[in-house]
């Protein structure tokens, strides 16, 4: 009876209770409304998905940081573009390998150097640079800006490389192979360091050097900080260099504004069904984490093996790591943004579902786990990278050795990573050697400076490429300088296919010709770009004569006002240190001028953000804004910020002497 019914309301169902039904109308109308609802969910749900695919809005907003459509570069004839290639060849011939922490190739390192200062001696012997040797080895190097209120920042790169592996793989010795015609006709710079790192050491020296024959010192005052021991994480190098860097800035009354260092790349085809270059900015980094496993079984003659060696147990252990994976943290971390960026330029059926992530996240989140270069940047990774037993062929041994080296995605944390190795390898001993924590992520929407100052440096070399912000999956030396800054970027202009990303530490490590010269090119306008500058509005800034200078830090040091140059959480230029500076350099200087505080107003009628990482629209924008709406934390601006001074100075107290000094003008 029961079979009998149900298949009369199947029949009926089909064609929504047309026809012959026992069951009730009432029933047949349910029916029929839950049938057509669903279809109308359906519909509307299709309807969405297809109007978000067609709607979706580019993410990255560009923001004009002086001459967009032309910019300016550095001259590149033939002849020059051939003579920066054969350099970055010749630091390639320095075998600058660091084996281990302990093992580094110091002489090599020496030479090295002897080699930057050798070809390029201008920028050595440049009145605007510095260089400062860090524990023998590391370089640091500061240029001095033509305005001291522009916070600085530090372009990194690293001069070690890792060992070139299986020499016999290698196509031209990845030490000796110059310039190479490869069989796509291009031209190319072969061997170990050309993508990581001697380009970018290089590239940066290049931009400098022409800066200093060109006479064009840089507004912004900037450092360069290359460390000697990145690959073996930089505890020797950017460590010390870091710890240096800091008191330099104190001692010059600075903070870092931000930082970029090697890292992510433009990437090409990672993803099918997105057919433009994207320009990866990673703006995160994994940590990073060394696990030891040893296991143990009996020593015996390889005549009678046991049940389960060492080896069996630790292999087991291993496969099981490798087949039960840490989990996707899909949508927790930076890796959602990039999607979410590169959505607007993928095609159709791509935008639909990258588009509505919130629907399709489990389908992109498998999708990316088909390739393990895609995968790396939704989980933490598990890299087998060690492997030791055994002494003899007939001898069984008792112990087992492996190591493994997990990166780890930012919304992970190091105690879930080891239980999970620690239930995949049961029977083996699961230590933890080493480990750091993943970074913090550095804000990059749309409105803050750094961000925009390096994505408009690469969109300058790579104007079709799209920018779109994402997951360093590997490491850099940018943890040592993670208490200098929080806008830490990680990119160099090097264009990658999926099979090029292979060559980092792998065979055939390559840049070709004409990517070297983007990422020269690159350097340069980013030196160009950082001194980006808003300018401050005339009705804002009272000039103060040299004498009456003077008179101001008579009357501060009479009063009880502490300097602020000690103190190391002001985020200002303390202001007498500007005066002590705009004394000097008053001479000389086209626009120097000094800031009054009274003159900006109290309370600004919109403070848009007090966060320090809220931007200010370009500068010919805020000379046409009603100057009331410029915000009161920026340290983008000519002024001092406002955020202690009047605390500390007191300013919006001021004495009668005080007053009339505070209303003049320097000359
Ligand atoms: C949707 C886009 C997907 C993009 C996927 C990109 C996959 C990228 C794959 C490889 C990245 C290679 C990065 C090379 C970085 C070189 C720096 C380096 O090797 N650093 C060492 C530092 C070691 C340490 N202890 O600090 C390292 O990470 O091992």
């Amino acid at each position: 009876m029961m079979r009998k019914h149900s298949s009369h309301i199947e029949a009926g169902s089909s064609s929504c209770c047309s026809g012959t039904c026992y069951c009730s109308k009432k029933v047949k109308v349910t029916i029929c409304v839950v049938i057509w609802t669903v279809i109308a969910v359906i519909v509307a749900l299709i309807l969405a998905v297809i109007i978000k695919a067609a709607t979706l809005q580019e993410l990255f907003e560009r923001m004009e940081l002086g001459a967009r459509d032309d910019p300016v570069f550095m001259s590149a004839t033939e002849q020059e573009i051939l003579e920066r290639s054969q350099r970055l060849v010749d630091a390639i011939s320095y075998r600058t390998i660091s084996f281990s922490g302990t093992n580094l190739s110091l002489e090599a390192m020496t030479d090295f150097g002897t080699f930057l200062e050798r070809v390029f001696p201008n920028l050595h012997d440049s009145d605007f640079v510095t260089f400062t040797p860090i524990n023998t080895y590391s370089r640091l190097y500061r240029i001095e800006g033509t305005e001291k209120t522009l916070n600085p920042y530090l372009l990194c790169a690293h001069m070690d490389v890792v060992p070139e592996g299986d020499f016999d793989l290698w196509t031209h010795d990845p030490f000796d192979a110059g310039i190479v015609t490869e069989s796509d006709g291009q031209d190319y710079i072969f061997g170990r360091g050309a993508i990581d790192d001697k380009h970018a050491v290089l590239g940066i020296m290049e931009a400098l050097e022409y800066k200093v024959v060109n006479k064009e010192q840089p507004k912004r005052t900037f450092y360069i900080g290359f460390g000697h021991d990145e690959e073996v994480s930089g505890y020797l190098g950017a460590a010390e260099i870091s710890i240096t860097l800091e008191k330099m800035l104190k001692d010059n009354g600075e903070e870092l504004d931000f930082l970029l260092d090697e890292g992510m790349f433009v990437v090409a085809d990672i993803i099918p069904g997105i057919n433009v270059p994207l320009i990866y900015i990673g703006v995160a980094e994994k940590g990073w984490a060394v696990v030891d496993l040893d296991a143990e079984g009996d020593q015996v003659h390889s005549s009678t093996p046991p049940l389960e060696s060492s080896i069996g147990i630790l292999a087991h252990g291993v496969a099981n790591m490798e087949d039960n994976k840490q989990p996707s943290m899909f949508g927790k971390g930076p890796e959602i943004d990039t999607l979410r960026y590169a959505a607007p330029h993928a095609t159709f059926l791509l935008k639909m579902i990258l588009g509505n992530l919130w629907l399709f996240s489990g389908l992109v989140s498998s999708a990316l786990e088909l390739s393990s270069q895609t995968d790396s940047i939704q989980r933490t990774t598990t890299a087998v990278t060690i492997f030791n037993a055994g002494v003899k062929e007939n001898v069984v041994p008792s112990q087992a050795h492996a190591v493994v080296n997990h990166r780890i995605h930012p919304s992970d944390n190091l105690e879930d990573v080891l239980e999970l190795d620690r239930e995949n390898a049961d029977r083996v001993k699961v230590t933890l050697r080493d480990s750091f924590p993943p970074s913090e992520v550095s804000s990059y929407s749309n409105d803050v400076i750094p961000f925009q100052i390096v994505v408009n440096s690469a969109l300058e070399v790579f104007p079709d490429a799209k920018p779109v912000p994402g997951l360093m999956v590997a490491n850099t030396d940018t943890f040592h300088y993670k208490n200098l800054t929080d806008k830490i970027y990680r990119f160099t202009p090097v264009y990658n296919l999926p099979e090029d990303i292979a060559r980092f530490h792998g065979i055939d490590e390559r840049i070709s010709v004409d990517i070297y010269s983007k990422v020269v090119q690159f350097y340069y306008r980013l030196m160009v770009n950082a001194d980006f500058d808003v300018k401050i509005a005339p009705t804002a800034q009272v000039e103060v004569k040299p004498e009456e200078v003077e008179e101001f830090l008579e009357i501060l040091e009479e009063s009880d006002y502490e300097s602020p140059i000690n103190n190391t959480d002001s985020n200002l230029l303390p202001l007498t240190k500007v005066m002590e500076e705009s004394d000097e350099n008053s001479a000389n200087e086209t626009d120097s001028h000094l800031m009054i505080l009274q003159d900006i107003p109290e309370e600004p009628n919109e403070n848009p953000s007090n966060e320090t990482d809220s931007g200010l629209p370009p500068s010919q924008d805020i000379l046409e804004e009603d100057f009331d709406a410029m915000p009161v934390n920026e340290t983008y601006s000519d002024m001092l910020p406002l955020e202690s001074a009047p605390k500390d100075l007191d300013l919006y107290d001021l004495t009668p002497e005080e007053e009339t000094f505070s209303n003049r003008t320097i000359d």
